[in-house]
């Protein structure tokens, strides 16, 4: 009987036993809260003996918590509420610490239970056997003890029921910890998913959206609702759509992808996204894709812009260098390729040194300081640098310097524009140098010898010294440029002018004033007795035979000589003067040298005077006509007269036409004077004839200007028309030079008023630049032989020889030949003698106005 009662009992324990452990896994199983699983699992121990209470405690940090202790008091749970893992701390404190069973036994006497005996002997306990609670072996998680109210080690059956205990626990602990691991990486994903500022988004293997992030609708501008339900190709730009298809297939097959693509949001707004694309797998399947975009519209666009403007620094037309100031020695970052090419360094050359390796050996200081001083106070500064390239050649650099501030405002670097006007500079030097040079000769012009002489003048009145002006004309020099040709006539003013520079000092200016005047001016005169030597020899130098395109020729000049005194104000007022005298050499023969008197102004003023008078003088009938008989040579007879021009003017008297005839031919009143002229010579000779009084032929001198002008020859016939003057009975005396003139011309006319029946005569033969061509091409009829031939033809062979020499070459041309200005008998005999046509001088008759000719005429008998 009692074996059976004893059976029961153990059977009933066992019974409950399973119970409790199957109650335990149930509430593991539906995650109740580890507290109650934890107090249910020290119930299941207490059930097995009243003698014994448990209690679980669990690790937090270094220290150990009651978590479940469903029969130990309020203050023993307050007392033990944080037991370190430590040597001799309680049995939990130890068995943590150990990671093994700790059995006290009484403790009261146990070291370990020191600190906490009497928490433990006023809940009337005296035994603690600990276990510790151990994950994957080496985890401590807490501890299990059972307290017992007899001093005494636990029975094998009590250390089976603590092992039990623990694994539930551990199992129970465990299972809660993984649930909260769980739970906190889903609700990380969760946040990293929600609150991406970023577009995030869930694909299914379809490629629909399963799921946006408030980022991603928000891009899209489509609701969630709607989202959910849109295929991606949806938002993708068509031509980008197959590539998005393709990544996308890629993407669920596995392979993650990272791409650029465009989309459109619903309301049509182009954003450019990189998007990675992640395959989801669970449970070894792929569900569909993550997708994750980053919107880089702006980015591109930003990067797009500097690429653009990269590529137009690079293709600018001027040089552009970027310098970094706030490196040591400022070194160059950047240069393009217009650098490149200015400069004839490479980048790799440039870049990392300074700017200044351009400006060669020499430092344009004044040029590099408003540089410094801009950089200095981070402004913009423009300069013109003298630089040089690779190659060493020089070239002026139009430096724009500007301020580069970085994203926060700091100026960091300096970018330079560099502009090549090395062309411009060379322009500007020319032009200088044309403004104040005569381009025919390389000579100062007037306006540059104007500053020097101002300088001159002053420095020379400081020094007690003077400034001599020599004023150079070349004699004849219009009759070379008429008859060979402005071409020859510039190659002979560039040799004169080179011939001239030879004779001057340092210092001396010599400048060309136009035509054939050159101005010498001499500095620093101290002795003026000098001067004339200096002008023989300037002389000397321009009448040396010289060579032009292959022609000997000889030129003289004339020269006006004027020195600063104290009186000049202003001193250009010596060059007129050293012209005035120049007029007078020319006056006095050419070929030499005057000095300017102050008589020479009352002359000039005088010549002024004349011409005012002039004006005047047709209109009050001031002029006559005187008439010089040309006789026949070898018989003596009268054949014409030579209407010469007189002035009587009511104030000055007597004038004579070699005084007032260049100021009419200057002013243009020689073609009104000229006209008159032929008017009257015809009229009276035409009266001659009706009179009876005498038949010849009447000359009349022709100036250029009457001549060359349209419509001469008409006039001229008119005339004679009018007056009834046989054209036969008229003769034209025409200088040399005027036949050279325009000679197709002037051919044309001669012709014309050969038809007429007009004699032509060449005056003042030999003295011009006599070229025989023109002889043999004109249709003349008679050569004057200047009367300079005839002067001293008796006694000069030269004279004599020239005089016979023009005769036979007249004759072989079948020219008549007049001799004028005969004045002897001996003149007259030997002209008579070389075959001379006719003669004309004092030896015959003065020029005699009208009344004393006719007289003459009455009285005349051929000798
Ligand atoms: N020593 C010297 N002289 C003599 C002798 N026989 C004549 N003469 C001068 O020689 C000049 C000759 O005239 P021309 O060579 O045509 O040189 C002329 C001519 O070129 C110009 N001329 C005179 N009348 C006119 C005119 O009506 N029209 C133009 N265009 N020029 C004129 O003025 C120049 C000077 O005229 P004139 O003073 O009248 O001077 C005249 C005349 O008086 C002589 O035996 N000995």
């Amino acid at each position: 009987m009692y074996a059976v009662a004893r059976d029961v009992t153990k059977l009933v324990k066992a019974e409950r036993y399973q119970q409790a452990q199957q109650h335990i896994l149930e509430l593991i199983s539906v995650e109740k809260p580890l507290a109650e699983i934890l107090t249910a699992i020290c119930l299941m121990a207490e059930a097995h003996n009243p003698a014994i209470k448990a209690c679980v405690m669990l690790k937090v940090d270094q220290h150990l918590q009651i978590t479940s202790a469903p029969s130990l008091s309020p203050s023993y749970h307050a007392a033990l509420a944080n037991v370190p893992i430590a040597h001799n701390a309680g049995s939990c404190g130890t068995a943590a610490f150990e990671k093994s069973l700790v059995v006290v036994e009484d403790v009261t006497t146990d070291p370990k239970w020191l600190q906490y005996s009497d928490v433990v002997l006023s809940e009337k306990l005296t035994a603690c056997w600990s276990m510790p609670l151990v994950f994957n072996e080496d985890n401590v998680l807490g501890t299990f003890a059972l307290y017992c109210d007899s001093a005494r080690g636990p029975v094998e059956e009590e250390l089976e029921l603590m092992a039990s205990c623990c694994r539930f626990a551990a199992n129970a602990i465990e299972q809660v910890q993984q649930k909260q691991l769980l739970n906190e990486g889903e609700q990380r994903f969760r946040s990293l998913y929600q609150f991406n500022p970023q577009p995030v988004y869930v694909l299914d293997k379809q490629g629909y959206f399963s799921n946006i992030n408030n980022a991603g609708s928000q891009l899209l501008e489509w609701p969630l609702v709607e989202l959910t339900k849109m295929h991606f190709s949806r938002v993708i730009l068509n031509e980008q759509l197959a590539e998005v298809t393709e990544y996308f297939s890629s993407a669920i097959s596995g392979s993650p992808e990272s791409f650029e693509t465009s989309i459109l949001s619903r309301t049509g707004n182009q954003h450019e996204l990189q998007i990675t694309l992640i395959p989801t797998w669970i449970d070894g399947e792929i569900v569909g894709v993550i997708g994750m975009a980053k919107d880089v519209t702006q980015h591109l666009q930003t990067e797009k812009q500097l690429r653009l403007f990269k590529r137009a620094v690079d293709a600018s037309y001027n040089g552009v260098v970027i310098s970094d100031i706030t490196q040591p020695d400022m070194p160059i970052t950047y240069v393009n390729s217009a650098f490149e090419k200015f400069t004839g360094y490479s980048k790799k050359e440039s870049i990392g040194r300074n700017c200044r390796f351009l400006q060669g050996t020499e430092r344009d200081e004044l040029a590099i300081e408003p540089i410094r001083l801009a950089i200095e106070s981070k402004q913009e500064v423009s300069v013109i640098l003298k630089n040089y390239r690779k190659d060493g050649t020089l070239f002026w650099n139009n430096l724009y310097l500007s301020p580069v501030p970085d994203e926060a405002g700091a100026i960091t670097h300096y970018i330079g524009i560099q502009t090549d006007i090395t062309e411009q500079k060379k322009y500007e030097k020319e032009l200088a140098f044309n403004a104040s040079h005569d381009l025919l000769t390389g000579l100062p012009n007037r306006s540059l010898l104007r500053d020097r002489l101002v300088q001159n003048v002053k420095a020379s009145a400081r020094h007690k010294e003077k400034v001599a002006v020599l004023f150079i004309d070349l004699d004849g020099f219009k009759l070379i440029n008429d008859s060979l040709g402005h071409l020859f006539g510039d190659e002979v003013i560039r040799q004169v002018s080179a011939r001239i520079n030879k004779q001057i000092r340092p210092g001396d200016t010599l400048a060309r004033m136009g035509g054939d005047e050159f101005v010498l001016m001499l500095p620093d005169i101290k002795d003026i007795n000098q001067l004339n030597d200096h002008a023989e020899r300037v002389l000397i130098a321009i009448s040396t035979p010289f060579k032009v395109s292959g022609r000997e020729l000889q030129i003289t000049a004339s020269i006006g000589i004027s020195v600063s005194n104290n009186d000049i104000t202003e001193p250009m007022e010596l060059v007129k003067q050293a012209d005035l005298a120049m007029y007078q050499a020319k006056r006095l023969g050419r070929n030499n040298v005057q000095w300017y008197q102050a008589e020479m102004e009352i002359l000039q003023n005088k010549r002024l005077n004349l011409r005012a008078m002039l004006k005047q003088a047709i209109e009050n009938q001031e002029f006559e006509l005187y008439y010089q008989p040309q006789v026949e040579a070898g018989s003596g007879r009268l054949v014409g007269l030579e209407a010469l021009l007189r002035w009587q003017h009511p104030v000055q008297g007597f004038i004579g036409p070699d005084e007032f005839i260049p100021i009419a031919e200057e002013t243009g009143l020689i073609i009104e004077i000229g006209q008159w002229v032929i008017e009257q010579a015809a009229t009276y000779n035409r009266s001659l004839q009706q009179r009876g009084l005498a038949e010849l032929v009447m000359a009349v001198n022709i100036s250029s200007l009457q001549f060359q002008r349209e419509g001469f020859v008409e006039q001229l016939e008119q005339t004679l028309n009018k007056v009834q003057l046989a054209p036969k009975w008229f003769e034209l005396e025409l200088t040399e030079s005027l036949l050279l003139e325009n000679i197709e011309q002037v051919i044309h006319k001669l012709q014309h008023l050969k038809q007429l029946g007009i004699s032509i005569a060449i005056d003042d033969f030999g003295t011009g630049f006599s070229s025989l061509n023109y002889l043999k091409r004109l249709p003349l009829d008679k050569l004057k032989i200047d009367k300079s031939f005839i002067n001293d033809l008796v006694t000069d062979k030269k004279d004599a020889a020239i005089t016979r020499a023009i005769i036979a070459m007249a004759h072989q041309l079948e020219l008549k030949v007049i001799a004028e200005g005969v004045e002897t008998l001996a003149q007259s005999t030997l002209l008579q003698k070389n075959v001379c046509d006719e003669l004309q001088g004092y030896f015959f008759s003065r020029p005699l106005p009208a009344d004393k000719l006719e007289v003459f005429l009455k009285n005349y008998l051929p000798s």
